[in-house]
């Protein structure tokens, strides 16, 4: 199924529509389960869901946090607190301003920690078998299906941390994967393979700023470009993008309002 593009001219729109999307599938969600299961991913996404969700005090009201369960769909292999870290990201966009409005947080699935370390307790350089027991112990932690993943295109057309031309878009036996060669760094991190894509119930790219027209170009022009974003768009999920104006300006597809 084509994927749907809402595309709105202010930073504010795009930041709103996705927060009334994200509301209509956490409805849908909490209807037939008792909590809301979402992926989120790194880049600028924090700081829109913070504009959407929470700044906008109207939609604010009817986020059910506590029933919320997040995962990321991808993530650096650094402390959690640590300024390359998603959950570090999320937890400064999101997860302090719940708690400075004394909102309960959701819960939050990070990696572990502690497998990071070495025996000083520092982060330590990482092995392959360290990397790896990282990723399977994530993927203890997945649900069956998510309600909801949220994605970032880069400029390269990448998406989670599966990169253009990379093995890991073939990689089927496991949920999560370990990636030692991020061609962007950190070059360490962990990631959802198609699988947990392909078992979404639905999944929504943010894409903002001039800078992304091209990419968007190629991902949505009539050649096949194998972008590991363009291949998101070809899974049999209901795949849609909140982007600006500015983003498709020029690209073949056509866009509506959500
Ligand atoms: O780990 C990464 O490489 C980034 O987190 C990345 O996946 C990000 O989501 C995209 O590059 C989109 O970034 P923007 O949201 O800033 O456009």
């Amino acid at each position: 199924m084509p994927a749907t593009v809402y595309s709105y001219a202010e930073s504010q729109d795009v930041a709103d529509s996705l927060a009334k999307y994200i509301l209509d599938i956490q409805t849908r969600a909490l209807a037939i389960a008792p909590t809301f299961k979402i992926a989120i991913s790194g880049g600028s996404l924090g700081k829109v869901l913070k504009k959407g969700l929470i700044d906008n005090e109207a939609m604010a009201r009817q986020i059910q946090w506590a029933k919320w369960e997040v995962s990321f769909s991808d993530e650096r292999l650094v402390a959690l607190d640590h300024e390359d870290s998603n959950y570090g990201l999320f937890n400064e966009m999101v997860l302090s301003a719940l708690k400075a409005k004394s909102i309960t947080a959701p819960k939050v699935y990070t990696i572990d920690e502690s497998l990071l370390k070495g025996e000083n307790g520092q982060v330590s350089e990482g092995t392959e078998a360290a990397d790896s027991q990282i990723a399977e112990q994530y993927a203890l932690q997945l649900p069956a299906s998510f309600d909801l993943v949220l994605l970032g295109c880069g400029p390269d057309g990448h998406t989670c941390s599966l990169f253009p031309g990379h093995a890991l878009l073939n990689e089927r036996s496991v949920k999560i994967a370990n990636i030692s060669d991020s061609p962007k760094p950190p070059p360490r991190r962990i990631t959802f393979t198609f699988p947990v894509l392909e078992a979404a119930k639905n999944i929504a790219f943010v894409a903002e700023g001039a800078g992304k027209a091209g990419i968007l170009g190629e991902i949505f022009g009539a050649k096949d470009s194998g972008l590991p974003s363009e291949q998101v768009n070809k899974i049999q999920v209901p795949v849609s993008w909140f982007v600006g104006d500015s983003a498709v300006a020029g690209v073949p597809v056509l866009t509506s309002k959500y």
